[in-house]
């Protein structure tokens, strides 16, 4: 099967059919060698990461945009803009296999079209770049309503900062079991088979390495045996900052895959009961896979964690993770496809939502308990100012600092995209009164 014309067809399940790259993308490399894999992988995340950008030449060049059962053709075009601006592919090769596209996609008549809009563009590329750059949602490739957010949020310059961030390819993350190994052995083991990497930056972030090139788990020594995860280095702070102590009941509230559950435990093996709940009965399969490969215990439950009377009427935790559902706009670059799937609208709904969760699990919380909210958003409403509004509604709880190290919050945590490596993030801990 032609790599270009597969990208297509997930190109357009994605933004046409709203579906997740995640969900979109393996399904048509199941059958692939894996340089093809890797092909359609590219062409996919490159594409949606540039994605208006495209769009913009693709209109520029047409006199009307391909609809309804040529869609597919028009993400197989963007295929070959993203291939003759951003790779090393020689231009004759890229055309050629792309207009070889059409053919795969049952659309022959139309390969002499695509043929001459992706000459043209050869021809006319240099000025078509130089008016997208005018325009910031052509230049940074994000949607209007995300620019203006982080524009606000963040001042343009920051937010120029942060946008061009999101469209770099992220680094691949390792969390060491230290059950098995402690950082520095382990970090020898991957020399031992060429896998060279960097400890994080927080000191206390002490089972994180950073990988100098991403690669097959299964390459990672010890991946099956429950050595190491793959985790990134901002998401690994959280299990650190709540802090886990023997002989205590701890709620993962929002927990799938559980990479915050299995991290908790790998600290703090002897804690009472760790109780892992998440809406998605899909995605809890994962967090049981988790655990059985570290070989862990948690108690798994499908639940909603605003609702938290209908899955649980035992006793108080003593600490709750709140990792909330949210934007995700901290990840957007292991996940392009986010800015094109999430609407302005839903950052008010996940804000409610979010409070709702939050003042659910406070009832579940012991006196002198603690709670660590969690986002991998970089939005302003679901951080600090979620948390604002929550200390303002409840006498009964005060932030306090996420750790010994990091000790001089007021607002909790933001991690930016790129920070130290890292993922965007947000930590803001809470205590609640005896
Ligand atoms: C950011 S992810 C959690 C990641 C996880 N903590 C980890 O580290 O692997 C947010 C999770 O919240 C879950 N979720 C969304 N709404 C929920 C609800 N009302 N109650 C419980 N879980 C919910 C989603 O299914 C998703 O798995």
């Amino acid at each position: 099967m032609n790599t270009r014309a597969l990208a297509a067809k997930v190109l357009n399940q994605v933004v046409e059919q709203g579906q997740s790259l995640s969900q979109a993308l393996p399904t048509v490399q199941q059958d692939l060698n894996p340089k093809d894999k890797a092909l359609v992988q590219v062409f996919c995340y490159g594409v949606l990461r540039t994605l208006p950008r495209l769009d913009f030449f693709c209109r520029s060049l047409m006199q009307k945009p391909l609809k309804g059962k040529q869609r597919e053709l028009h993400f197989l075009i963007l295929v070959g803009f993203y291939q003759l601006l951003y790779t090393r592919i020689p231009s004759h090769a890229a055309v050629g296999e792309t207009v070889n596209g059409a053919k795969a996609l049952k659309k022959q008549a139309l390969k002499g079209m695509i043929n001459g809009v992706l000459r043209n563009f050869l021809r006319e590329k240099d000025a078509l770049i130089e008016k997208a750059d005018q325009q910031d949602t052509l230049k940074y490739c994000h949607p209007g309503w995300l620019v203006k957010r982080l524009q606000a949020a963040y001042g343009e310059e920051q937010a120029a900062a942060i946008m061009t961030e999101n469209n770099q390819q992220a680094p691949m993350w390792l969390r060491v079991n230290n059950i098995h190994h402690t950082r520095t052995q382990y970090q020898a083991l991957l020399e031992q088979v060429e896998l060279p990497s960097f400890i994080a930056a927080d000191a206390e972030n002490n089972n994180a390495l950073r990988l100098e090139k991403a690669t097959d788990v299964y390459k990672l020594p010890g991946f099956t045996e429950g050595w190491v995860s793959v985790q990134d280095g901002a998401a690994q702070l959280a299990a650190h900052y709540l802090g886990a102590q023997a002989d205590e009941l701890i709620l993962d509230a929002c927990s799938a895959p559980g990479g915050k559950t299995v991290h908790t435990l790998e600290l703090q093996p002897n804690i009472k009961q760790m109780v892992a709940v998440d809406a998605d009965a899909k995605r809890l399969v994962r967090v049981q896979e988790n655990l059985d490969r570290l070989n862990l215990k948690a108690t798994v439950i499908h639940g909603d964690a605003s609702k938290p009377n209908d899955w649980w009427n035992g006793e108080q935790f003593d600490r709750i993770l709140c990792d909330a559902p949210c934007s995700a706009t901290g990840v957007i670059r292991r996940h392009p496809d986010i800015r094109w799937l999430r609407r302005d609208s839903d950052i008010a709904e996940l804000v409610t939502l979010q409070k709702s969760i939050l003042n659910a699990l406070w009832e579940k919380l012991k006196p002198g308990g603690i709670l660590l909210y969690a986002t991998c958003s970089i939005l302003p409403d679901e951080n600090e100012l979620q948390v604002k509004s929550f200390l303002e509604s409840k006498s009964d709880a005060t932030l306090i600092p996420l750790s010994e190290q990091y000790n001089s919050d007021t607002q909790g945590r933001q991690l930016l995209p790129n920070e130290d490596a890292m993922d965007g993030f947000y930590y803001a801990k809470l205590q609640k009164a005896l």
